[in-house]
């Protein structure tokens, strides 16, 4: 198309050829009007007078009346700010293009008000974010913490279709550029990582960078959805998308019908956060799904959530999903993955110095953490390594030193820790009493607290419920001081019919803690129902399930097969069985269950975990290998190895190693971070013999190195190659595999 300069034809006889256009296109009135007012251009009477008609085209006709009678000035002015305010006049932005359109400098320097009901929209989305997204919410309300003063990148790295690392990316910064991409035709960007990896701490980050203004500048939308809300939502509910994204978000001050135009128009303006896709647990009838979608029409949320993640709504808009690893996402959404791993040694220091401003205390947290590597390679989850500076600061703050230099931390410690903590805030006796009171005591006296939190998290698990509302809440005997201890946290629920405030654990995987708690604690539960997740966990084969968007989203109930597969929350419970009736816990259980009841519930674990052990061993891929007999582990048997470690028994530890039955333990892809390989170590210490074992591709870095160190006196092939170990693990691996020298290769 012809480009006309603009320069010889006068600016009004411009407006009169183009009136047609002009009447037909300018939808925002407002605007122009605030904008020709305040500079001068147009009196009150003149903006009375526009006023009158009550159509918008018969609006612009007299506002182009009017600006034609005013002259060359007016006109120039006007066609600038329909070229400045670009949210309100885009269908306009060709014919400016095409008239070549460029104001003189003295035009050019006068302000134009941006008052577009797409900009207020922008405006009012980032305020919000940026409110919201300032604290991590992890803690009671007086003690949240800021974000940015927390915060520390952790690894990330980008992931091939066939799971293999590409290399880490930069920055959050660099989430959408062309790095990595595996699917150009994918809009999705995957970010996955293990429980408590910090996936929500990341889309929080950024959230709060986007509402700044410092990152994604082109961003003018950002809709957040915390993947649970789905699951509330009843079977035949149908909501539009259009309320899906305000009435779930954010509501338009003004003209949302204007603002939705324009979200269908410019799609790649928006930005969706989708977290915690694994926690979806819709009842809704996948088989009913129509293939298309229209952006105008009724349907149940978790159809629009799977049209928007698959491009057939808001085309070209960008999404970033997180899920915990292990979770089926189809390939063909998928543009990116990106695998969170935790922290390194050095981002483990640098938040050690944030959170611990005091350089006495830092500097003994420092020296715990170089003295126990259990410990240490606990703390590169951020999670867990928040619980443990939190129990470490309240401990230290009462003067009770917490020594965490030569013991043996499982996950039940730090989460009993925890609840320690919050019990001891709960008493408002000052801190000298506290000082006295043993962990025994603590709980001993929080019994009744400890179920009814549990029995909340009991009940929520049984329903796949996440959020609690008010209603919830008030039916348990939860009282309302107790709320606000720590371990319950407040979240904003929008809906239909308004915000109001719900609650839920701070952590999933605490609410997996309080279950399991209450099924040991509470005097009614029977063996049966105990160890009801351990049948629960028997799930078919993933890979026979047909792998579209939706297949994904709803929980699959009635599936057979291996005792390690799982959903994560419901296998965390089984963990913190295996801890809370182990050997170790005995004396503190002992206090708040009943003698009998607590042998018939151990006993009753230690059968199902033989039974459980047996199973997974007796089905793992075998096949002869270079002469030896290799066993193809998979993640699921890092869950066993998980599990026996927190029983800390070593009965079960060497049933395990011997069920095995296999001198080659292939363990690559299994996703183990450093922790695990305590627990990996605890099995295969039982091995009398010498074996091989491959650990490559997997998270274990130098902390996971020296968790491998009473392996090393029977290992004969070891490969580690692709998991983040550094100088200090290699350090440690030449002087281990020097003392025994049996080693015949290293990959
Ligand atoms: N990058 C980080 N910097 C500092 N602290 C972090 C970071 N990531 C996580 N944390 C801490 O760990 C806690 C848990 O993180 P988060 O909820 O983001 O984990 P998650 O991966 O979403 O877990 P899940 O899959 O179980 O939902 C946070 O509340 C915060 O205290």
């Amino acid at each position: 198309m012809e480009v006309q300069s603009c320069k010889p034809q006068s600016y009004v006889q411009l407006i009169k050829t183009s009136r047609e256009d002009l009447v037909s296109q300018i939808k925002n009135t407002k605007c122009l009007l605030e904008n020709l007012k305040q500079n001068d251009y147009f009196s009150m009477e003149d903006e009375e007078i526009v006023m009158q008609f009550t159509t918008t085209s018969d609006k612009v006709r007299q506002i182009l009346d009017l600006v034609e009678c005013k002259g060359e000035k007016t006109a120039e002015y006007f066609i600038s700010v329909l070229q400045r305010v670009t949210e309100a006049y885009y269908s306009l932005q060709p014919w400016l293009k095409r008239i070549g359109f460029q104001a003189t400098e003295q035009i050019q320097r006068l302000p134009v008000i941006n008052n577009d009901p797409v900009t207020l929209y922008s405006r009012k989305l980032k305020h919000e974010l940026c409110c919201d997204s300032k604290y991590i919410k992890s803690y009671s309300h007086k003690e949240e913490m800021i974000l940015q003063e927390t915060y520390v990148d952790g690894i990330m790295e980008l992931i091939n279709t066939t799971n293999e690392n590409m290399g880490r990316i930069e920055g959050l910064h660099t989430l959408f550029d062309e790095k990595g991409v595996i699917n150009e035709l994918g809009e999705t960007i995957y970010i996955f990582g293990d429980a408590g990896m910090g996936k929500t701490l990341l889309i929080q980050k950024m959230q709060h960078m986007w509402a700044k203004g410092e990152y994604y500048s082109n961003i003018k939308f950002l809709f957040r959805f915390r993947c649970r809300i789905f699951s509330l939502f009843k079977m035949n509910t149908a909501i539009s998308l259009s309320d899906l994204l305000f009435k779930y978000n954010c509501n338009p001050d003004q003209e949302p019908e204007e603002v939705y135009k324009y979200i269908l128009h410019f799609p790649e303006t928006v930005l969706f956060t989708f977290d915690g896709f694994d926690e979806i647990h819709s009842d809704f009838d996948l088989t009913s799904v129509p293939e298309v979608s229209s952006p105008d029409s009724p349907s149940h949320p978790v159809v629009l959530l799977s049209h928007l993640l698959s491009g057939k709504l808001l085309k070209g808009s960008k999404k970033v999903l997180t899920a915990r690893t292990g979770s089926q996402i189809p390939k063909n959404i998928t543009r990116k993955k990106i695998m969170l791993r935790g922290f390194s040694t050095n981002n483990l220091m640098e938040y050690t110095g944030l959170f611990f401003k005091d350089p006495e205390i830092h500097k003994q947290v420092i020296k715990h953490l170089q003295a126990n590597h259990n410990f240490s390679s606990l703390c590169s989850i951020p999670l867990f390594c928040w619980i443990i500076f939190k129990s470490y600061e309240h401990f230290h703050s009462i003067n009770d030193s917490h020594d965490f230099s030569n013991s043996s931390v499982t996950l039940t410690d730090i989460f009993l820790l925890i609840c320690e903590v919050y019990m001891n805030l709960s008493s408002n006796t000052p801190s000298l009493t506290v000082t006295t009171r043993s962990q025994l005591e603590t709980f001993k006296k929080g019994k009744n607290m400890l179920l009814s939190f549990g029995r909340l998290a009991h009940q929520g698990i049984e329903k796949s419920m996440f959020i609690f509302d008010n209603d919830t809440i008030e039916s348990s005997d939860i009282p309302e001081k107790n709320l606000k201890l720590g371990f319950l946290r407040t979240v904003k629920v929008c809906s239909e019919l308004g915000d109001h405030t719900s609650f839920e654990f701070f952590h999933l995987t605490l609410q997996s803690f309080f279950t399991a708690l209450f099924l040991v604690i509470d005097d009614k539960t029977d063996s049966a129902e105990l160890l009801k997740y351990f049948r629960e966990c028997t799930y078919e084969d993933n890979k026979k399930l047909v792998p579209s968007t939706l297949s994904c989203l709803c929980a699959r109930k009635s599936n057979k097969g291996d005792p390690f597969k799982n959903n994560d929350h419901l296998q965390f419970i089984n963990l913190f069985l295996c801890g809370l009736l182990s050997k170790p816990k005995h004396d503190l259980l002992k206090n708040l269950v009943p003698s009998s009841i607590l042998k018939m519930k151990r006993k009753a674990l230690k059968q199902q975990l033989f039974k459980s052990v047996k199973l997974h061993l007796k089905g793992l891929p075998r096949s002869p290998f270079l002469g030896y007999s290799r066993v193809h582990a998979l993640i699921d048997f890092i869950w066993m190895a998980r599990c026996i470690c927190e029983t800390q028994n070593e009965k079960v530890g060497k049933l395990a190693a011997r069920g095995i039955c296999a001198d080659y333990i292939k363990l690559s892809f299994c996703e183990a971070s450093s922790s695990d390989c305590g627990a990996i170590s605890f099995v295969l210490n039982h091995y009398h013999k010498t074996f091989a074992l491959e650990l490559d591709n997997n998270n274990i870095n130098d902390y996971g190195v020296k968790e491998l160190i009473p392996c090393f006196c029977k290992l004969t092939v070891i490969r580690l190659s692709v998991n983040q170990i550094t100088d200090e693990g290699v350090k440690v691996l030449c002087e281990e595999l020097t003392k025994y020298k049996i080693i015949t290769f290293l990959g």
